[in-house]
């Protein structure tokens, strides 16, 4: 399987190129170069496997030219071992056609793991045919840093340089990234918000010097075996609500458009997706492009659901690759167009195709609190805010016919001062982390200055 550039100008690569390359080096993001499908007797025969089986039958064709099938099956089943739920990604029905996907069952809380901890295997199996050594940058808005600290921490071929945006994010979600002790992690604290976070990330990725000097790899969604991974419980979910005999309706939390262009790759791989809806808080802009045509990013304002405070959303970017028929050159222009202007108006044939894609919904921050403390009420569980964003905007959009899908992207233990705000409840963190609040930090605040950034990462490299 080759993988090609959303700008059309970087070489097209295999998977484990794919997968330790990150960014293409045309700026743009590796998608494949077609995208395998699977019948319905296929996809039908998928109901009652274990996670584990699913996820093998559902990558394994992308990435056949890197990893036999019996090391694959290893590597996924490594990976999934340490989550706390047996099913890993577990159903929970909330109404009648309503379901919650529980996706934090692994080891930081949040649907994360599941892509980190499965490129975390992926990559130390690369990592060990190649002899390499690698340096790994991310940016977080709270959930990403701390899964990829949790995946790499401690391995002695691979540094992992973590930038959050300083007060930004929950205590707990910067507690998980501060407080490992293992000489190969580094937290960075950086004044800005998170668009801060990763446009210094993509700078060094398009700084091909020094990428190449400190051989950089990157684990955010721009990385496609993020993705990749993270389809693997649409099709769980789906299957085991009657898919492929029936559709199965989607609404993500959505910040970096990641999660939601794994339920699009699902769809396109032939399962009956139904509506998939991207649902946002008060940073608004994708519902906004979504529905008036016009990506046009404004100041990032603070939410309680603070892992999507995002305004420069990177996998729109794939959206945009099919919805502008798979035109790099078209694609370069509307990202120069964002970077030059702070947004770029959508093609009328475009907006068409991304409407059939996706929906989109919005809930501020009394409709996320009202809901946290309704979904209370109403079924006794408690929720994180980014999930109640997806309740709410499901809940305006359900209807009677698909089963409504809401995705449960984070443990409400991780957002514990908005919970206990909405219910007067504070969710406990589980036995495991149960002294994370007493563990020592070490974290370094730096400036939202490209150079000063990668001096800190040679000078901590080269230690
Ligand atoms: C808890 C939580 N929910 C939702 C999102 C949004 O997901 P995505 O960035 O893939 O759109 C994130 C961040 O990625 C998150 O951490
Ligand atoms: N919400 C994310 C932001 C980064 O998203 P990614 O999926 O591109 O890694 C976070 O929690 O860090």
């Amino acid at each position: 399987m080759q993988y090609v550039s959303t700008r059309g100008s970087a070489p097209a690569l295999g998977f484990e190129e794919t997968m330790m390359t990150g960014l293409a080096r045309d700026g743009g993001l590796y998608v494949p170069a077609e995208v395998p499908t699977m019948t319905s007797e296929e996809i039908a025969s998928l109901a009652g496997l274990s996670y584990e089986e699913i996820a093998f039958r559902v990558i394994r064709p992308f990435v056949a030219d890197a990893f036999e099938a019996d090391e694959l099956r290893g590597l996924i089943k490594t990976a999934y071992a340490g989550f706390d739920h047996p099913a890993r990604a577990p159903l929970k029905q909330l109404a009648a056609n309503g379901f919650l996907l529980e996706l934090f069952h692994g080891p930081t809380l949040a649907f994360k793991d599941f892509a980190m901890q499965l490129i975390g295997q992926l990559m130390q199996a690369a990592l060990a045919r190649s002899g390499a050594r690698i340096t790994i940058v991310g940016a977080t808005s709270g959930d990403t840093g701390s899964a990829a600290i949790e995946a790499f921490r401690g391995l002695d071929n691979v540094d992992v340089f973590i930038l959050y945006p300083h007060g930004r994010v929950s205590e707990v979600q910067r507690r998980q990234m501060t407080t490992p002790s293992e000489d190969n992690v580094h937290a960075l604290a950086l004044h800005g918000h998170f668009d801060d976070c990763q446009a210094r990330l993509k700078d060094m990725f398009n700084d091909h010097a020094f990428r190449d000097e400190v051989r950089l790899a990157g684990v955010n969604s721009i990385n496609w075996a993020r993705v990749l991974a993270q389809v693997v419980y649409y099709f769980s979910a789906a299957t085991s609500l009657g898919a492929p005999h029936r559709p199965v309706d989607f609404t993500v939390p959505t910040g970096n458009f990641g999660d939601i262009f794994a339920g699009h790759v699902a769809r396109r791989m032939g399962l009956p997706v139904g509506r998939l809806i991207a649902a946002t808080n008060q940073n608004d802009v994708v519902n906004r492009a979504l529905t008036t045509g016009e990506y046009r990013t404004s100041e990032v304002t603070p939410s309680i659901s603070p892992s999507m405070d995002i305004q420069v959303s990177s996998n729109f970017e794939r959206a945009l690759f099919d919805a502008y028929g798979r035109d790099g050159a078209a694609v370069a222009q509307l990202m120069d167009e964002l970077r030059g202007q702070g947004g770029f108006a959508i093609s009328q044939g475009a907006r068409e195709s991304l409407a059939e894609s996706f929906g989109s919904g919005m809930a501020d921050e009394a409709a996320t609190l009202a809901r946290i403390r309704a979904t209370r009420d109403a079924t006794g569980e408690l929720v994180c805010p980014h999930t109640a964003v997806g309740l709410e905007v499901a809940d305006a959009a359900e209807r009677a016919e698909a089963p409504m899908v809401t995705l449960a992207t984070a443990h409400p233990a991780k957002f514990p001062d908005a919970v206990e705000q909405a219910t007067g409840l504070r969710p406990p963190l589980p036995s495991r982390m149960a002294d994370l609040y007493d563990r020592a930090e070490r974290v370094a605040e730096v400036e939202n200055d490209l150079a000063a950034l990668q001096t800190l990462i040679r000078d901590r490299i080269s230690k």
